[in-house]
């Protein structure tokens, strides 16, 4: 429970179809603050799905939303974001010809960002941009590209373009992150370093994500929820999940 005594998040019957696809059959889903969760699920299974219509990304068919005790089942993707919610993509979002820096710089969104020209203006405006740039280096250190800020994006490797991303997610500082297979592509090595500063960012954050690799998945948080076919087959402890008969024929398990 969130210090409102809310979940932080609430999914309530969802469904979405498309066309003759049911994606996401009547889910239901709780998030409390200070849990979080792992999904995990055979391709096909819905689960970027399920991240989409929770993001706003797409419409939902049926079912309710609730973030932190509010409604928002039907809301913007951008009234969402304000309530504190933000994910990362299993493609890259980056911008590779601009630095590391100014990804960062587009990601901290400020809609008063420009000066109305007199001095009082421009005072805030130069704060904004002060309190900005300091953003971006506590930002580039907690995902350890401290040294990178002027570097440009294509000249990162892909770890650290992964990490970039996690940087860009966590910018605007918010209560709830989504991620989509944070260590898809990544080198044994990456992957050591993602899955640390995941676990930091799960001790303060809540989190909820799609990972593939189940020991991964499996040792990163408490609660795991297992899609297939667009619907909940098991919700658990990694052990439960871990000897649960459907999880494992679908997983092929001993
Ligand atoms: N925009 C779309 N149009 C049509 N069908 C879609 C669309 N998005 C997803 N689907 C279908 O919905 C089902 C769930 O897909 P989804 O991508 O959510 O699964 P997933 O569990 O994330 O899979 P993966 O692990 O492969 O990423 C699949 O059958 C997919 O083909």
């Amino acid at each position: 429970m969130t210090k409102e005594g809310k979940p932080a998040l609430t999914v309530r019957s969802l469904s979405k179809s498309f066309g003759g696809v049911k994606a996401i059959d009547n889910v239901s889903l709780t998030l409390d603050a200070g849990c979080s969760r792992v999904l995990i699920g055979p391709n096909g299974a819905g689960k970027t799905t399920l991240f989409n219509l929770i993001t706003g990304e797409i419409p939902m068919d049926e079912g309710e939303i609730y973030l932190f005790g509010v409604d928002i089942s039907q809301a913007k993707i951008q009234k969402r974001s304000e309530l504190g919610l933000t994910r990362t993509y299993q493609i890259s979002n980056l911008f590779k010809e601009l630095t590391v820096e100014e990804n960062l710089y587009l990601s901290l969104k400020d809609k008063q960002w420009n000066s109305q020209g007199d001095f009082s203006s421009l005072w805030t405006s130069w704060m904004k941009s002060y309190k900005r740039v300091q953003r971006i280096e506590e930002v580039l250190a907690s995902v350890g590209l401290e040294g990178k800020r002027q570097t440009l994006v294509s000249s990162l490797a892909h770890g650290e373009q992964r990490q970039l991303e996690l940087g860009m997610a966590i910018s605007s500082n918010p209560r709830i992150i989504f991620f989509d297979e944070p260590m898809a592509g990544l080198s044994p090595n990456e992957r050591v370093f993602m899955g640390k500063l995941i676990r930091k960012l799960a001790a303060e954050k809540i989190i909820l994500v799609i990972e593939h690799d189940m020991d991964f998945a499996l040792s990163l948080t408490d609660d795991v929820t297992v899609l297939d076919h667009g619907r909940v087959i098991a919700e658990g402890r990694p052990e439960e999940i871990k000897s649960n008969p459907e999880v494992k024929k679908i997983y092929k398990l001993g």
